[in-house]
């Protein structure tokens, strides 16, 4: 579609030897699960292993690049114990969640994902700004690809809306938490050919 990936011509990627990390904020929590459930969906789609994905959360989108910047660096990460337990790190008698260093190197790319909703100070504007050059520039810095999956807003109907969970007259809307994982198929497979 014109003002969408072209989700066919990205969904020739597989996604089965990939390990893709996802750090989200938590602020407007319902419209992030609904991102989130649509970025996982896809990943899966495009053939990533579930115990593949690591998924990270932040208290909001200011710590989106900060965290994503950890993960990649290889620290702390609160990973599900398929992933600890893909890397023989977790004896099976552990109790869930599992506190695990996952090993720099370890993410093919990292998915960002926050809600950002324009209230009646500038703060918006200031968040909105450092973070997306705050992703951009670990992006760029680490070599590995981060999809910028924070929604910007003007009102929470335009958030529900990019959430696929709209109540608008013009119908839910799209998820484009399905275009992030698709484009984190995509960027995490060319960057490793
Ligand atoms: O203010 N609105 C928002 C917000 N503020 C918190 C900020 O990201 C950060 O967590 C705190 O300033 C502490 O550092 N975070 C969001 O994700 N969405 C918002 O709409």
């Amino acid at each position: 579609s014109i003002k969408g990936i072209d989700l066919s011509y990205s969904s020739s990627f597989d996604g089965s030897s990939l390990r893709i990390g996802i750090v989200h904020a938590r602020w407007n929590a319902p419209i992030i699960e609904a991102l989130l459930q649509g970025t996982r969906d896809k990943l899966v789609q495009c053939g990533v292993k579930s115990q593949n994905i690591v998924v990270q959360s932040v208290p909001g989108s200011f710590e989106l690049p900060f965290a994503t910047k950890k993960m990649i660096a290889g620290s702390h990460v609160q990973a599900n114990v398929g992933t600890a337990d893909l890397m023989g790190m977790v004896d099976s008698t552990s109790s869930l969640p599992t506190e695990v260093s996952i090993p720099s190197g370890s993410f093919d790319a990292v998915i960002a994902i926050g809600v950002l909703i324009k209230g009646a100070t500038m703060h918006f504007e200031y968040i909105s700004e450092a973070v997306t050059h705050g992703l951009m520039n670990v992006q760029l810095e680490s070599g590995v690809p981060v999809i910028f999956g924070v929604l910007t807003a003007l009102n929470e109907e335009q958030a529900l809306e990019r959430a696929g969970i709209g109540k608008g007259a013009n119908g839910k809307g799209h998820n484009h938490g399905e275009d992030w994982g698709a484009a984190a198929v995509e960027m995490a497979s060319n960057n490793l050919a």
